[in-house]
């Protein structure tokens, strides 16, 4: 059986009260914080570094999963793996050798992981199946929370699914974009098994109720 985790995501949070924010969320279920990089170059628009993760890591007990929305990639790697990542995923478009960007992240101890835009193929992942803890799939383009998901999204969730089972190693598969109560059981069927919500979960004023409802759909699955 699949065992699904719901990873909200901290762009859509309260920025001024963090620690309050990533604690209620913890506490109403959430099984990952995703972590959103944003540099104002490879993505228009800026976010935290380091020093907010290693800020927030004290007040949660569940894994950090930083998406590196950032370009070049691999100087900030070791600071985030410092400051208390656990899994650390980049494009591959942003950076130079991607082999070499998930070594990094594996030898400064974090599972590593490739993420793809709409429009990225999934080919990046030919030769690197082997350094490959998760699998992002974008749902929308990146930069900003709070758009509308891209149904042609559960296609491509659907063939890192099949490559993921091909290659029979234990690789998360996560879906990131518009994920909604309404469309979570969708990409959950396509082959997703864990599920970034940001405005979904941190616009409503009960992260539990939102939570539940989505753990409530994926029943169905
Ligand atoms: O990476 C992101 C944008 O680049 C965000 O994680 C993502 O869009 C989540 O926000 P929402 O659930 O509101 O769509």
């Amino acid at each position: 059986m699949t065992t699904f985790r719901i990873a909200p995501s901290i762009l859509s949070a309260d920025f001024a009260r963090l620690g309050e924010e990533v604690r209620n969320v913890v506490a109403s279920g959430a099984d990952i914080i995703h972590f959103d990089v944003m540099d104002n170059h490879y993505v228009p628009n800026l976010t935290v570094g380091p020093l907010v993760c290693q800020a927030i890591r004290p007040h949660v007990q569940v894994p950090i999963d930083v998406h590196l929305m950032v370009k070049p990639v691999d100087r900030i790697i070791p600071d985030f793996a410092k400051a208390g990542a656990n899994i650390i995923t980049f494009h591959p478009e942003a950076s130079d050798h991607i082999d070499r960007s998930l070594q990094l992240i594996r030898d400064n101890g974090c599972k590593a992981g490739l993420v793809f835009n709409p429009a990225t193929p999934l080919s990046y992942l030919d030769h690197v199946m082997d350094k490959i803890d998760m699998i992002l799939i974008m749902s929308v383009n990146p930069g900003f929370g709070g758009q509308s998901f891209i149904p042609r999204a559960l296609d491509k969730i659907a063939e890192a699914r099949r490559r993921i089972d091909e290659s029979g190693r234990d690789i998360l598969l996560e879906v990131d974009g518009g994920i909604k109560i309404d469309n979570i059981a969708a990409a959950a069927k396509a082959g997703a098994d864990t599920f970034v919500a940001g405005s979904a979960i941190f616009g409503q004023p009960d992260y539990k109720a939102v939570i539940d409802a989505m753990r409530e759909q994926l029943k169905g699955v």
